[in-house]
């Protein structure tokens, strides 16, 4: 009671959340104080020559004492207590109006609210996440004007907690629009593996997870050719500076869309080669589709949420490209459907083993066949969940390598000497060998993932009752993780904004915290791409470093806060020729 009274009138900021917790030790040093006056009190008497009995008659104040608390026993403060914006008080108001909205609110929304916040409330400039955790302290809470609270963490150690007791059915904080659209206009409750929960998530989890991998190392060959294609390609359209004029990030779109077509259909979609994105061939309109379909969501899921009230612009693109790439996707499924049906009649007779039969056939194709099959529908939505998720923190992650590379040309040197020494050996069919030969690329890749984690926050809904910082959270709490704000905070790691990829490699290692960096998640939920996405990184950049230097010549290039980070400016770096 006392604490609540003291924050009302005092600015968090001012109060602090360490001050909180030793305001309570305070008051238990107070009361052991007091005993100890007491006892010194009854001392004094007795030193100047008082019995015991004569004591009795001169008893000093009577003093309620309650019982001291030990360090040992820990103060847990009620979740009310957790420090958090007063701003969305004012957003609060209009409850009302809002209660179509769900609970689960993006963190693209949450910022928006904040801000809008403190537009109303004293035109102060605009704040990001990492602000509020200088603000608040390392646990922040939002009174969600909607219902279900959420909690914002960033320490390793809080996130560590909150990943251990997520059970065997984790629950993430879904993308609404997507949800909302295959509910409406596909009458699917589920969605793919990045959106689905309960059993429906365990199932598509368990039937995808091994073919996946096979299809990695089955086009491990058809990988490197794209790689090769779009160094050529980088080759080719260069302008005098040797910069690409147009959109680099697109051409690594163009790249990551081209492997992730191989892994997902055993495609060649040689969108690389292709310039009229708007074609009428159905590679070009499943491309076109996938990126005007990101370009929605992520408009959808950070701003405030009319589109769940009204039809907006950025809806209806949502619904008409979402539409074409689940047609697209689910033509080939069936097309690979009819194509099983067919070997199965053919082979029935001779094989009793559906899946040993159709062994070389495609990620599509086994999961059409074998004990866990799925439906045709199925599949098509998991596939769709893969290529968006893929395609984008794929890009994400090549876009900021390179230029991380080009920017820090001591670390380019050491890793052109690695991939030069290795070169000619590279065994393009056995990726294990190659991350063996190559520890600086990996360590590389990891320290910009470290940076620039492609999906920056990542979000539990309790499954439990917890206890983070001594506040006692409660189940169903929704709690973001903001991994991105952990990977980059000077005491998780020393210079903390530069690239440094020594830091991850054996000798130079520092003990660092595990979860202090966790770009692909952790547990039951962790990245099913995790191995797509280290060895399509991987061979992109042994190609395009064998082939030119990198160099980038102008301002820092910092990433969006959206669902899926991107660069804030153009890519304007300088492949040039090595001799
Ligand atoms: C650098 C590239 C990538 C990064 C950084 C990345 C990161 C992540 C992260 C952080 C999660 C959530 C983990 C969690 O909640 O604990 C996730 C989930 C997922 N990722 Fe990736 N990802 C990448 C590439 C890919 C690729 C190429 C695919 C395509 C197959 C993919 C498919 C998935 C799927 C299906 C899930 C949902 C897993 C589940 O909920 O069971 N990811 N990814």
């Amino acid at each position: 009671m006392y604490l609540s009274q003291v924050r009302n009138f005092l600015p968090y900021s001012r109060l602090g959340l360490m001050n909180i917790q030793n305001r309570c030790y305070e008051k238990v040093a107070l009361k052991t104080t007091k005993s100890q006056e007491m006892e010194n009190s009854k001392a004094s008497m007795q030193s100047v020559g008082l019995t015991p009995k004569q004591i009795e008659m001169f008893p000093t104040a009577k003093v309620h004492i309650p019982m001291a608390l030990t360090s040992r026993e820990p103060i847990i403060l009620p979740f009310d207590e957790v420090p958090g914006p007063k701003s969305l008080k004012y957003i609060s108001n209009f409850r009302q109006y809002l209660s179509v909205i769900g609970t689960q609110i993006t963190v693209g929304v949450l910022t928006m609210m904040l801000n809008v916040g403190t537009y109303v409330n004293a035109k102060k400039p605009l704040k990001n996440l990492s602000a509020l955790f200088d603000e608040y302290g390392p646990v922040v809470r939002f009174v969600s004007p909607v219902g279900g609270d959420i909690v914002l963490i960033n320490h390793p150690e809080h996130i560590q907690k909150v990943y251990a007791m997520e059970g065997s059915y984790p629950v993430r904080s879904n993308l609404d629009s997507l949800e909302k659209y295959r509910a409406e206009h596909r009458n699917q409750i589920y969605g793919g593996t990045f959106t689905a929960f309960g059993e429906e998530w365990h199932r598509q989890r368990e039937v995808v997870v091994a073919p996946l991998h096979e299809s990695v190392s089955k086009h491990m060959g058809g990988i490197n050719e794209v790689c090769e294609n779009f160094t050529l390609k980088i080759f080719n359209i260069r302008n005098y500076q040797d910069e690409i004029t147009d959109n680099l990030y697109k051409e690594i779109y163009k790249w990551s869309f081209d492997c992730m077509g191989l892994i997902l259909f055993s495609k060649k979609f040689t969108m690389l080669n292709t310039e009229v994105v708007y074609s009428q061939c159905d590679m070009s309109w499943l491309y076109h589709s996938l990126e005007k379909a990101t370009d929605a969501i992520i408009k959808c899921e950070s701003g405030l949420q009319f589109w769940k009230l009204l039809p907006t612009p950025t809806w209806s693109s949502l619904v008409k490209y979402c539409d074409s790439l689940d047609n697209l996707i689910g033509k080939y499924v069936l097309e690979a459907e009819q194509s099983v049906g067919v070997q199965l009649k053919n082979m029935r007779s001779n094989v009793s083993d559906e899946s040993f039969a159709l062994e070389n056939n495609s990620l599509v194709n086994a999961m059409l066949v074998g004990e866990n099959k799925m439906s045709a529908e199925d599949i098509a939505t998991v596939i769709m969940d893969m290529l968006l998720i893929g395609v984008n923190t794929i890009t994400s992650s090549m876009s900021f390598l390179l230029y991380h590379i080009a920017k820090y040309q001591r670390a380019q040197k050491i890793l052109f000497s690695e991939i030069d020494k290795v070169g000619g050996d590279l065994n393009i069919s056995n990726m294990s060998a190659i991350i063996e030969q190559t520890p600086y690329l990996q360590a590389c890749i990891k320290e910009s993932l470290r940076l620039v984690p492609p999906i920056p926050v990542l979000t539990r809904i309790l499954p439990k009752n917890i206890t983070i910082d001594r506040f006692n959270i409660p189940r169903g709490t929704l709690i973001i993780m903001s991994t991105q704000d952990a990977s980059l905070k000077e005491g998780n790691y020393d210079d903390a904004s530069v690239f440094y990829p020594e830091r991850w490699l054996k000798g130079d290692a520092k003990e660092y915290h595990a979860f202090a960096s966790i770009p692909f998640g952790f547990g039951a939920r962790k990245c099913l791409g995790q191995n797509i996405a280290e060895t399509m990184l991987s061979l992109l950049t042994i190609r395009i470093l064998q082939k030119f230097k990198l160099e980038y010549h102008y301002g820092d290039i910092g990433s969006t806060r959206s669902f899926i980070s991107r660069p804030t400016k153009a890519l304007k770096i300088r492949f040039v020729d090595r001799i």
